[in-house]
């Protein structure tokens, strides 16, 4: 009896530890394995920058893509299907299925969610610039804030509550401490309204979450994005003077410009010069696979945010030596005052995201400006060829 007894008790205790426990994580790695060959992914601001380059992660990693934008900020003829997506599918050889739409049209956005059976939400579309925030916040506010509760909306309406927001370290500020984790306070400094909305569409988005426990989201915290698709197809493509370091740095250097004006030699840094914590456009895209991934991990609800950033800083100066070094140029440059807004240093600690994404970044300073010099050599006007 007694024999029996402990006999039963055995095979509770492994099926109570071991076969339900391994039951869970087999239906949710199925589901995962599921999710990455058979999902239809939206993806809004899809032939801009991050959203290229993410497009061509997702078509790698078989999911299926449809991108819309409405070619605001990207090269297009007309309405037709931009370049940079035409390019993703020249590197990927698979089509890319697009809809010039604007997200803040809700009709247009609800065929979309009706023609196609989407599983989840990369949203990227909006406007970036951030000294033109400054002259015109309505238009800004109306885009990123007012453009994302519609398409929100619109999710809901079509029962679509998995999303992964493109958000930005400008959510922190003035960092209070440094490296920056996830806890540093959001919203107290934000001093440009590009940076506020970013903060705006984060509270909406938790809130959201508060309201229906079936909403999924992952907020992506971007430092700062440079470098360019291996391949030299795709890159970053500003319209008019850069305002961004990087690109400027790689039209000084391709003679497109004359020198470049390093924004203050006085800050409390290694060498004077502003540190920023730069991360490979490739690396960042593929965050956004984990985070759809992570998703779908048992017992995930609500939100979180994550830093996506390598966790070391670099200097102006450091990343001229850098670009100098990679391309052969010598890159021209000129100490100017500070520019107004700018904060002395700014780096994540990225160990969240290597945590609960399982994701870190793989490639350093000196691929950054290998694959930013790649693309502006073949590209010295960006994607228009004549
Ligand atoms: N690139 C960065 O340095 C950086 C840093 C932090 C956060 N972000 C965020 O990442 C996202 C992508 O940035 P990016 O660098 O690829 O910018 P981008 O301008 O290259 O891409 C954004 C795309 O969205 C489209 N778009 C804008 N408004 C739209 C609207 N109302 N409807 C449909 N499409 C619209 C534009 O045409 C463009 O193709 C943005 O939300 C940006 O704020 C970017
Ligand atoms: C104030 C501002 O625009 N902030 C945006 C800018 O942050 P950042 O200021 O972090 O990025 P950035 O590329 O504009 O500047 C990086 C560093 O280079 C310096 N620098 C930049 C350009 C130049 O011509 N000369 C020069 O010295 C600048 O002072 C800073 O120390 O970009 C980020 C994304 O990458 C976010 O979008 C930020 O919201």
């Amino acid at each position: 009896m007694i024999h029996l007894l402990y006999k039963s008790s055995y095979v509770f205790v492994v099926f109570y530890y071991v076969i339900i426990p391994l039951g869970y994580l087999t239906k949710w790695w199925v589901s995962v394995e599921k999710m990455k060959g058979n999902s239809t992914i939206l993806v809004t601001g899809g032939a801009g920058y991050v959203g290229s380059h993410t497009v061509v992660e997702l078509l790698k990693n078989n999911y299926t893509v449809i991108a819309i934008d409405n070619n605001v900020n990207c090269y297009a003829t007309g309405k037709d299907k931009p370049e940079s997506l035409k390019r993703v599918e020249k590197i990927t050889g698979e089509s890319v299925t697009y809809y010039n739409v604007d997200i803040r049209d809700k009709e247009a956005l609800d065929k979309v969610f009706k023609l196609h059976k989407i599983d989840s939400v990369i949203h990227f579309a909006a406007l970036k610039a951030v000294g033109e925030s400054v002259q015109i916040p309505l238009t800004y506010y109306q885009n990123n804030v007012g453009g994302s509760s519609t398409l929100f909306e619109v999710m809901a309406k079509n029962g679509v509550k998995k999303l992964v927001f493109s958000s930005s370290a400008t959510v922190y500020g003035t960092p209070q401490f440094l490296p920056i984790t996830e806890k540093h306070p959001t919203g107290q400094g934000c001093t440009n309204p590009y940076g506020k909305t970013k903060y705006f569409v984060e509270e909406i988005l938790k809130d959201v979450c508060t309201s229906d426990s079936d909403w999924k989201v992952v907020l992506l915290r971007y430092f700062n994005p440079v470098g360019a698709h291996e391949s030299g197809l795709i890159g970053e493509d500003p319209s008019g003077i850069p305002n961004n370091l990087m690109p400027y740095i790689s039209q000084v250097a391709v003679g497109r410009r004359e020198k470049l004006q390093v924004f203050g030699s006085d800050y409390p840094t290694v060498d004077g010069t502003g540190v920023r914590d730069y991360i490979h456009i490739s690396d960042l895209a593929i965050g956004h696979l984990k985070a759809l991934e992570r998703m779908l991990q048992p017992h995930y609800t609500s939100w979180k945010a994550y830093n996506l950033g390598t966790g070391r800083g670099y200097s102006v100066l450091e990343m001229v030596k850098a670009f100098s070094e990679v391309s052969g140029r010598q890159i021209k440059y000129e100490l100017v005052e500070r520019r107004e807004g700018d904060i002395a240093a700014c780096y994540a600690d990225a160990s969240l995201a290597r945590a609960e994404l399982n994701w870190t970044a793989t490639r350093d300073i000196k691929a950054m400006c290998r694959d930013t010099w790649n693309w502006q050599k073949k590209n010295p006007k960006g994607f228009q060829t004549s």
